[in-house]
């Protein structure tokens, strides 16, 4: 039985990654028992040219057979100019709330080879090790939302944060089961000083943590955490946060490692996993070619790890990564002083050659 990977490349230098991406999945499982079927579909801006909607019928239909997605980066400056539903990030937030993809996994880890590239000094960069599991499918980015304009015609619009015990739950249940799996510390990150709904999310967080006596909890606020991670990254092992808290925090965690273009994630739930790098479209380099495709190919180990079940594959993908770099391979976003710039396609090159 073969497995269905849809493949969604959307928009700016997301078809750019992914045409890396999918040329070191198929690599990476010559040889392999496991068999996949892939298909290519629409998603974001290019969806709206096409169909008028970010997340068309017919992208939506190919998840039904779908074992794992793998998908680019949406948005660009040509599509800002339309309402909130026909922006093409509205794409990928219907996209992760169809697929029930709560947990999003962003591993930050420092190659050795890249901390010159770190604002950090390099005694502190070298312990950069972290995960930040972000609530993904819940939040501002999902609750009640209105603009409009009251009786003297002044406008206003409002987003609301909303959480129910139960996503709260189930996303802590995942950091704590991955802290399990790592250092046994877990950092719960809020705004409990102003935030109901944080206040909500931390009683939680102490009810969950009496089933994992052996995983060490503390909690921050979310102001001094972005402090702290700069400062004494190498304090953190799982941070767990809710979804707009996490989405800021993880690309400053990523300029810790070098560049926002070397961070990959995993986006699990209700079955079908969501693979991804953490950058945008990155409209200011697409065309290029010279995009970082390594968060991208690093969210190769992941699906191959998570979705099929191949760790060992998964392994030799992340180390081929580690031999590109430390055998000097270095996008523009990574270079520094006289290092030897190489192209998107060049560094994919580079990776292949190591696995
Ligand atoms: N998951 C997604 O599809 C996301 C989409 N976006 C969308 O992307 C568009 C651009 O957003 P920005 O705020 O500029 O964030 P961005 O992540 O696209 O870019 C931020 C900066 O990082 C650089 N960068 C990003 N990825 C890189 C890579 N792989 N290699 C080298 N440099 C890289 C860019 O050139 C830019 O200078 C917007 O339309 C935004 O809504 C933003 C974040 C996530
Ligand atoms: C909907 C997105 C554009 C959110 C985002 O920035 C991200 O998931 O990293
Ligand atoms: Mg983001």
């Amino acid at each position: 039985m073969a497995y269905h990977i849809v493949v969604l490349p959307g928009d700016g230098i997301g078809p750019d990654v992914t045409r890396a991406a999918v040329q070191v999945l198929e690599h990476a499982l010559k040889g392999q028992s496991v068999e996949i079927v892939m298909s290519e579909h629409l998603i974001g801006g290019k969806a709206l040219d096409t169909y008028g909607v970010p997340l068309p019928d017919v992208t939506l239909e190919a998840l039904h057979k779908a074992d794992a997605v793998l998908l680019g980066a949406v948005g660009g400056p040509k599509w800002d100019v339309g309402p909130g539903h026909l922006r093409p990030e509205a794409g990928l937030l219907a996209l992760r709330k169809t697929l029930g993809v709560y947990a999003n996994m962003r591993p930050v880890k420092a190659f050795s080879e890249l901390l010159d590239a770190s604002p950090l000094r390099r005694e502190i960069a070298q312990r950069v090790d972290l995960l930040i599991v972000r609530e993904l499918t819940g939040g501002a980015y999902f609750g009640k939302r209105e603009r409009g304009s009251d009786a003297h015609g002044m406008q206003f619009a409002y987003d609301t944060m909303f959480y129910s015990e139960n996503e709260i739950r189930r996303v802590l249940i995942t950091a704590f089961d991955a802290a399990r799996l790592r250092r046994k510390k877990l950092t719960s990150v809020d705004k409990a000083n102003v935030l109901d709904s944080s206040r909500l999310w931390r009683e939680i967080v102490q009810d969950v943590s009496s089933h994992y006596p052996d995983v060490e909890v503390e909690h921050q606020l979310v102001d001094s955490c972005a402090m702290n991670l700069v400062t004494h990254p190498q304090s953190f092992d799982v941070l767990v946060t809710e979804n707009l808290f996490g989405d800021i925090l993880s690309d400053e965690a990523a300029v810790l490692t070098g560049s926002i273009g070397m961070l990959p994630s995993a986006s699990l739930g209700q079955g079908i996993g969501l693979y991804e790098p953490i950058h945008g479209s990155a409209p200011d380099i697409a065309g290029k070619g010279i995009a970082n495709p390594l968060g991208a190919i690093l969210s190769v180990a992941l699906l191959l790890r998570y979705s099929l079940h191949v760790d060992d594959a998964a392994t030799r993908v992340e180390q081929a990564v580690a031999k590109a770099i430390a055998h000097g391979a270095r996008t523009k976003d990574l270079a520094r002083g006289q290092d030897d710039v190489v192209t998107t396609d060049q560094m994919t090159e580079r990776v292949l050659a190591h696995y």
